[in-house]
Parts: structure tokens; sequence; C-alpha cells
């Protein structure tokens, strides 16, 4: 029997890269996702113009142009909502999701995050990595809840760290290995479903 594609809202606040991988999957019907929109909080970013080449509906929703960050984030939430997601994916989304936010999508909201969590959360995993002088990072995936990188892990992935590494080069190895790691997660979710068991997260659809 067939089923609809799960509708993906992806957010996005810089080159979107990884959402680039995640449209460029969508095209195969087998991947059995599709995006329906991608949000952004800041214009004129290489986001927004993939998402419009792909003929997706955006949106962009700027803090500054709220009273105050809770109706930024009610904002955000009944936007995505008007898109009837069934999973939220922020990849490279730089603001931190409130509660009106989790409200609506929580369990239903992942992020990935260029390092191994729970080491180098924030904003600059990959720089940090770098300066603590760790040999290996990698890329999280992870169920958003209200704290900074904390919930419960999905998927990681591995990279070596080079003597010889920028940020730049290392970021750009990493994103490599995480745009593989978020594809054949998302569509995994998307295809078998999963549940989440206290800090554990496992494919498939929920037993009972
Ligand atoms: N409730 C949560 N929302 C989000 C999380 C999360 O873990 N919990 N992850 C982020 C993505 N991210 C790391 O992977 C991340 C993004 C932004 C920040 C942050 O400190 N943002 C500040 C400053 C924003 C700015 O300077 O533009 C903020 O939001 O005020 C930390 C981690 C996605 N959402
Ligand atoms: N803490 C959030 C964070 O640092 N996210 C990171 O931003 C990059 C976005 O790249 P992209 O815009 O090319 O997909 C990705 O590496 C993602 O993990």
């Amino acid at each position: 029997m067939s089923t609809s594609p799960a509708r993906l809202v992806v957010l996005v606040s810089g080159a979107g890269t990884n959402l680039q991988a995640l449209l460029d999957a969508c095209a195969d019907p087998s991947y059995g996702a599709r995006v329906v929109a991608v949000g952004a909080d800041r214009d004129d970013i290489e986001g927004l113009a993939r998402a419009e080449r792909a003929g997706v509906p955006t949106f962009v929703k700027k803090v500054g142009q709220f009273s105050s960050r809770e109706s930024w984030d009610r904002a955000m939430a009944e936007t995505v909502a008007g898109f009837e997601p069934d999973l939220v994916v922020s990849a490279g989304f730089m603001k931190l999701a409130g509660e009106h936010f989790l409200a609506r999508f929580g369990g239903r909201y992942v992020n990935t995050h260029p390092a191994l969590l729970p080491s180098f959360p924030g904003m600059h995993g990959a720089a940090d990595a770098l300066d603590y002088g760790v040999r290996v990072t990698g890329a999280t995936l992870f169920i958003v809840d209200a704290g900074v990188d904390t919930g419960p892990i999905l998927a990681q992935t591995v990279v070596a760290v080079e003597d010889d590494d920028t940020v730049e080069s290392l970021h750009e190895r990493i994103k490599g290995a995480e745009r593989e790691m978020l594809v054949d997660a998302v569509g995994r979710m998307s295809r078998e479903g999963f549940r989440i068991e206290g800090r554990k997260v496992r494919y498939g659809a929920p037993v009972h």
C-alpha cells in the first residue's frame, strides 16, 4: 500500500548544503519524504535561494521584527504549523526554539550539530573541537528539547581531525559526513517511523 511521503519543514540560517542534500534525496519517490517549506531567521542566504530554485515555499521570521522573543517563537510555531509537517528539521538554524515551538513540535523536531554531542554544544562546534585538540569529531542528529544540544541522540558520524586543519577545512569535512548522516536518518524516520524511549531514539513506529 503506497503511503504519502512524510512532510518536512526545514529551517536554515546559512548556506543550506544540508537542505540541498535533503532536496536532492526527496527527488527520489522511494525516499519517502518531501520538503514542503523552508524557513529562516534571516534574509539573503543561499539556503533560501536553494529552496526557491527547487520551487519550495519559504518564509523568514526575524527575531528583531517581533516585540519579544516569545512572540517570535509563537510566530515560528504558527507559521510552521501552517505547513502541517510530519517532521521539522533544523540544519544550520541558529536560533533556539522556545516553549511554544516545542509544545507544537517537540518530539518531531530534529537538529544536526557539527560535533559529537555532548561535546562542543552551541554555535561553534567545529571550532571548539579544533581548539580543544580532539583527534576525532563529527556530527550529531538529535531530537530537540528545551536545552541547548541536550536532546536524545538519533545518529552520529565521525571524522578525523588532521594536523593541518583549519576551522573551515574541518567543518567542510564534517559537513560531507553530516549530509550523508542526515539524509539517511531523515529517510529512515520518514519511511519507518521512530520512537523516543528516554534518552534513546529507535527507528520503527511505537509498538503500542
Ligand atoms: N530549544 C532548542 N532549539 C534549538 C536547538 C536546541 O538544542 N534546543 N539547537 C539549535 C541548533 N544549534 C546547535 O545545534 C544552536 C543554534 C543556536 C544557538 C544559540 O545560542 N542561539 C542564540 C544566538 C542566536 C544568534 O546569535 O543569532 C539564540 O537563539 O538566541 C545554540 C545552538 C536549533 N534550535
Ligand atoms: N549549532 C548549529 C550548527 O552549528 N549547525 C551547523 O551549521 C552548518 C550548516 O551548514 P549548511 O547551511 O551548509 O547546511 C551545519 O554543519 C550544521 O551542523
